[in-house]
């Protein structure tokens, strides 16, 4: 671990404004902090949203603080666009199926490559960096994710027949092992997930990050399961951000389309969470600079929080 050396203390005094305001949002934070002493936060860090090194570093930190303060941070991580780039280079054509990746050998090969190697091991390093003691894992290691093949029906628009769809190597997770989890708990160790996971017939299967923070989160008895991404939320028709959705809601948005592409695992994922115990999970916006920190710590939130009513 490189020990983040505290900020030496600048002599420039804010003014009495700033001092008031600094002063209201930390004592603000004193309830949330103790509401959330104790348990644990699952984070999925979704691929758009580590394109930029400052806003990465601020995710680190506050995955940093977050334990510091006495709660326990489980982090999940994506890298949809990071293997699409590499699939980009190596000529190897990737096509979507309801916001999944269709997954053939060579393509698991190089989802793998990068979402256990270098995705995982940069994050980890971030954390590191930031005074926090963080351990990279695939959903492999110690059969974390046990995954079974998806597979998807979609109607035929000209003939009306539903048609099984073969996405390949895509994996759900049907049984999480989390005991690796409680032991690094114990060693004060956070925690870094690819989303590989491992199938009864020894297959690595690729699965999308949302659905794995959300089956970790259900699993381990999270409190909150943050999904951060590149958008708002959770947009209407009207594209205006919907602060709060209930399961029922979240459902009618995916069968009426106004959840589309990857919003439609991440509402799973929310719902299924929620259903499994979750107190709440919530799709926030990886863009806004410690957006963690005014979800966890603030009264507002900074996304669409989706709960049980
Ligand atoms: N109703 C909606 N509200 C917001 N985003 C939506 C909605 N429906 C579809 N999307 C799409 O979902 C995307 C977020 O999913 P995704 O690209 O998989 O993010 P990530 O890589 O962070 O997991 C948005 O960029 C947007 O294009
Ligand atoms: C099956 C499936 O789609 N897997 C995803 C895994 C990574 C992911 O989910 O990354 P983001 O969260 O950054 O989108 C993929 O291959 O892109």
């Amino acid at each position: 671990m490189t020990a983040a050396s505290a900020p030496a203390p600048s002599r420039e005094a804010p003014s009495r404004e700033e001092w008031i305001a600094k002063a209201r949002t930390l004592s603000e934070a004193l309830p949330y902090m103790r509401r959330y002493s104790g348990k644990t936060v699952v984070v999925k860090y979704g691929g758009h949203a580590m394109g930029n090194q400052e806003l990465a570093k601020r995710f680190a930190s506050d995955i940093v603080l977050l334990k510091q303060v006495g709660i326990y941070p489980i982090v999940v991580h994506g890298g949809g666009p990071q293997i699409g780039q590499m699939l980009d280079r190596l000529n190897i054509k990737s096509t979507f199926v309801d916001g999944l990746r269709v997954t053939d050998k060579a393509t698991m090969e190089i989802a793998e490559m990068v979402l256990s190697g270098s995705i995982n091991k940069e994050i980890v390093a971030l954390i590191n960096d930031e005074g926090g003691d963080a351990i990279g894992l695939s959903g492999k290691d110690d059969d974390l994710i046990e995954a079974r093949k998806v597979t998807r029906t979609k109607r035929d628009p000209d003939s009306n027949i539903e048609r099984i769809v073969d996405l390949g190597f895509v994996g759900d997770p049907f049984r999480i092992n989390p005991g690796l989890l409680m032991k690094l708990r114990q060693a004060d160790i956070i925690p870094v997930i690819a989303p590989v996971g491992i199938g009864e017939d020894g297959e690595t299967y690729n699965i999308n990050a949302d659905t794995a923070a959300g089956a970790i989160a259900a699993a381990v008895g999270a409190t909150r399961l943050l999904l951060l991404t590149d958008v708002a939320g959770f947009l209407d028709k009207d594209k205006n951000l919907v602060p709060s959705l209930s399961v029922e809601a979240a459902k009618a948005a995916i069968a009426d389309g106004t959840a589309f592409g990857g919003m439609i695992p991440k509402l799973e994922t929310c719902i299924e969470a929620v259903e499994g115990g979750v107190e709440g999970a919530v799709i926030l916006d990886g863009r806004v600079p410690h957006a963690i920190l005014l979800e966890i710590f603030t009264e507002g939130g900074a996304g669409t929080l989706v709960g049980r009513k």
